[in-house]
C-alpha cells in the first residue's frame, strides 16, 4: 500500500540548522520524522565548532587582569621533593645560583630538558614560611611575561625545607648582571633602556589588576634577565593585594614618639641612605600564619595551615580552609599597629644585626667585649695592689711588677695590632672592589650597600663557584626581617600608617632607573673627597638637575647612549618625589619612558637655583 504524504507542518527551524541540513526532496515524510533528531545534532556540532574556534582565538583571558580571579597560566605544581634533589645533584654547590634572605637557590633540570631554579627554604622561620606561602599565592594569579614563572612548590618527609620551582632565568638577576659582572650586553644603552620598559611594563600589569598588586621589594636583586637579557620581575615574598583604602598622604612632621637617641640616630641613617632629610619610620612586616595550595575559585583560596609550631607539623595535620584573600592581607597590615616604640626597637635590633653581620665575626665581637671588662676588672685590682705596696720597702718588688706590666702591656698592644690587621684583611676580602664593610664606611673610607649585596660577603657568599652559562648571584637578600629594601623604599613604607599604595612601588622603579643609568649602587662611598657629593645617587642626582646637567649621572662605560637616558633620569625624579601623590602613576611612567606622554611639570625643587647675589663690601 502506497504510503500517502503525511504533511506536517514542519517545525520552524533555527536558521543556521536549515541551512546547514537541507532536507532532501522526496523525503518529505521521512524527513519531517528524523528533522529535529538532525536539527538538534547539528546544532550541538555547530556549537561545539564555535566554541573551540573561540576558545582558541580568545586573545587574552580576561582573568589576567583579575587578581582575584585564577589565571591561565598553569597553576603552580607539587614537585616530589627526590625529584628536585635529584634534578638539582642533592643541591650540591656547583649548582648553587645565588642565596637569598630565607635561603639558597639551585639550578636543576627537570624531566630530561625543563631548565629550573629551586628556592630551598628553610622552615625555621616564620617570615620564610610567609615569603613561601606569599610566592605560591601570587604564582597562581600572575601572568605576564614580564613577572618569573613559579612552577611549582615541594617540601621534605619533615617538611622543615620549603622549596619553589621557578623557570631558570639564564642571566641571573640584575644587580649581578649590571655591578658586578658588567656584562657587555648591559654596556648598550638600547638594551639596557629596553630592561627599563620590561620593568615598568611588569610593574603596570601588577598594578593594572584588580585589586592592583604592590610588588614591595623592587630592585635590581629581584629582577631577574633571561637568555636574551629581557627582565622579569621575580621576588613576591613582600608582595601584597592593594587594601582598599589607602590614603596617599604623608605626614613629614608627625613625631615618631621615643624620641630617644637611638630612634634619632637610626632615622639620620635611613635619611642618609634615602637621600631625604625627614621622614617618619615605622615597620610593619607580615608574617602570615597560612597560606598555599592556591586552587583556582575567584574568590577564595585554599589554604594549607602552618602553625607557627613548625615542628609539630604533619601531613594529618594539613586543614584546608577556605579564606578570603583579602581577609588574609587585613590580618597582614593589622600587624602595623604595632606600638611606636617596638617598631623602633625592632627597626633598630635590625639595623643592628645588619651591622653585626658585616663585622668579620659576631661572636668575635663579643668575645672581645667580655674579654675587655674582664681585663679591665684585673687591671684595676692589681693597680690597687700596686698602689698598696710600700713607697720604700717594696721598691724591688714594685719595680718588678713595672717590668712584668710593661711586658704584659707590649704583648697586649701586638695582640690587638694583629686582630686589627686580620680584620682589614678579611674586609678587604670581603668586598668585590677591595673598598667595603660597615666599620670602614663609618671612618669614612668605605663603601656601603644598603641595598644588601655586601651582608652576603659576611654571610661567605663569595664563594660563589662560577659557571659558563649560567648567571651566579653574588648578592644575598638584603631585608629578610623588613619590608622593602633600604634606599629602594619610598619614605612612607616606613610609616606606620598602613600608607603602602602602588606610589611605593613607583618610587623603588624610579631609584632602580637611576641605578640602571648610572651603572652605580644607591648608596656607594670609595673614600675620595670628589666622590662624596655623588655617594648618594638620589641626592646627587637632585643635584645635577637643579644644576642642570643630568647628563653627569649616565654612566660612562654605556655605548650609543641618546637623549632617552636623560629623559629616563627626569622620570626616575619624577617618581623619586616624597609625597606619593606627586609621583607618576605606573602607567604614567611607562608613556613617559616611550614618549607617549609629555613629563609633567618639573618639580620646583629641581628647578635651577637663583643666582647668589653676592654683596660687596665697597672700602670706605
Ligand atoms: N629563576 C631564577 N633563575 C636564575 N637565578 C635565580 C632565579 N631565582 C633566583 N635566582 C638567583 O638566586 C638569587 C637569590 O634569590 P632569592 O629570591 O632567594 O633572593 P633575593 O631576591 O636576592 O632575596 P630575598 O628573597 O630575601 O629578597 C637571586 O638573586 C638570583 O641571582
Amino acid at each position: 500500500m502506497p504510503s500517502r504524504p503525511i504533511l506536517v507542518p514542519a517545525p520552524a527551524p533555527a536558521p543556521v540548522v536549515s541551512s546547514l541540513v537541507p532536507a532532501p526532496l522526496g523525503h518529505q515524510n521521512r524527513s519531517t520524522r528524523i528533522f529535529p533528531a538532525a536539527a538538534g545534532f547539528s546544532f550541538f556540532i555547530t556549537l561545539s565548532v564555535c566554541f573551540c574556534k573561540f576558545s582558541r582565538k580568545r586573545p587574552s583571558p580576561p582573568a589576567t587582569k583579575n587578581a582575584s580571579s585564577s589565571s591561565q597560566r598553569t597553576p603552580p605544581r607539587e614537585f616530589s621533593y627526590s625529584t628536585l634533589r635529584r634534578a638539582t645533584g642533592s643541591f650540591s654547590p656547583e649548582n648553587r645560583l645565588g642565596q637569598g634572605g630565607f635561603g639558597a637557590v639551585f639550578r636543576g633540570t627537570i624531566s630530561g630538558d625543563e631548565n629550573v631554579a629551586v628556592k630551598v627554604m628553610d622552615s625555621g622561620s616564620l617570615q620564610g614560611e610567609g615569603e613561601f606561602h606569599n610566592e605560591l599565592f601570587f604564582a597562581a594569579k600572575l601572568d605576564s611575561p614580564h613577572v618569573v614563572p613559579v612552577l611549582g612548590f615541594s617540601h621534605d618527609r619533615k617538611r622543615r625545607r620549603l622549596l619553589l620551582v621557578y623557570k631558570l632565568m639564564d642571566n641571573g638577576n640584575l644587580q649581578d648582571a649590571l655591578l658586578h659582572r658588567r656584562c657587555p650586553e648591559l654596556m648598550d644603552w638600547n638594551r639596557r633602556f629596553l630592561v627599563a620598559i620590561n620593568i615598568a611594563e611588569g610593574i603596570e600589569h601588577l598594578h593594572g589588576l584588580e585589586p592592583p598588586v604592590i610588588h614591595g621589594d623592587i630592585k635590581p636583586s629581584n629582577i631577574l634577565l633571561d637568555s636574551l637579557f629581557s627582565a622579569k620581575i621575580a621576588d613576591f615574598g613582600l608582595a601584597r593585594l592593594k587594601p582598599e583604602q589607602v590614603e596617599i598622604i604623608v605626614a613629614p612632621e608627625r613625631d615618631c614618639g621615643g624620641g630617644g637617641g637611638g630612634g634619632e640616630e637610626l632615622e639620620n641613617v635611613i635619611n642618609t641612605a634615602t637621600g631625604y632629610e625627614k621622614f617618619n619610620f615605622g615597620l610593619v612586616d607580615q608574617s602570615p600564619e597560612s597560606v598555599v595550595k592556591v586552587t583556582g575559585s575567584p574568590e577564595t583560596t585554599t589554604v594549607v595551615s602552618v602553625s607557627p609550631e613548625l615542628g609539630e607539623k604533619t601531613d594529618e595535620e594539613v586543614v584546608t580552609r577556605k579564606v578570603e584573600s583579602k581577609d588574609w592581607w587585613w590580618k597582614q597590615n593589622q600587624e602595623s599597629d604595632v606600638e611606636k616604640g617596638k617598631v623602633k626597637e625592632y627597626v633598630m635590633q635590625w639595623i643592628g644585626s645588619e651591622v653585626k653581620k658585616e663585622r668579620p665575626s659576631s661572636s668575635d665581637w663579643i668575645e672581645a667585649m667580655a674579654a675587655s671588662k674582664k681585663l679591665e676588672k684585673k687591671n684595676s685590682k692589681r693597680l690597687e695592689w700596686w698602689l698598696s705596696l710600700e713607697e720604700e720597702s717594696d721598691k724591688k718588688k714594685r719595680r718588678m711588677v713595672r717590668e712584668w706590666w710593661k711586658d704584659e702591656y707590649r704583648k697586649e698592644l701586638t695582640k690587638k695590632k694583629k686582630k686589627k690587621e686580620k680584620k682589614k684583611l678579611e674586609s678587604e676580602f670581603c668586598s668585590d672592589d677591595g673598598s667595603s664593610s660597615v666599620s670602614q664606611w663609618r671612618r669614612g673610607s668605605g663603601s656601603i650597600d644598603w641595598s644588601g649585596e655586601r651582608w652576603s660577603r659576611a654571610r661567605g657568599n663569595s664563594h660563589d663557584s662560577v659557571s659558563s652559562e649560567i648567571a651566579k648571584s653574588c648578592g644575598i637578600s638584603s631585608t629578610p626581617s623588613m619590608r622593602g629594601t633600604v634606599c629602594y623604599a619610598a619614605p612612607e613604607y616606613f610609616n606606620l600608617d598602613n600608607n603602602v599604595s602602588e606610589k611605593c612601588d613607583v618610587y623603588s622603579y624610579g631609584v632602580l632607573l637611576l641605578v640602571l643609568i648610572s651603572g652605580r649602587r644607591p648608596l656607594e662611598m670609595t673614600g675620595s673627597a670628589s666622590e662624596i657629593q655623588r655617594a648618594n645617587l638620589m641626592s646627587w642626582a637632585r643635584k645635577l638637575a637643579r644644576r642642570g646637567r643630568l647628563v653627569d649621572l649616565v654612566d660612562q662605560k654605556l655605548q650609543n647612549v641618546d637623549k632617552e637616558a636623560v629623559l629616563c633620569i627626569k622620570v626616575a625624579l619624577q617618581c623619586l618625589q616624597r609625597l606619593p601623590v606627586s609621583r607618576p602613576s605606573m602607567k604614567e611612567v611607562l608613556g613617559m619612558l616611550k614618549g607617549e606622554v609629555s613629563l609633567p611639570e618639573w618639580p620646583t625643587e629641581f628647578s635651577p637655583s637663583p643666582p647668589l647675589k653676592t654683596i660687596r663690601k665697597h672700602g670706605r
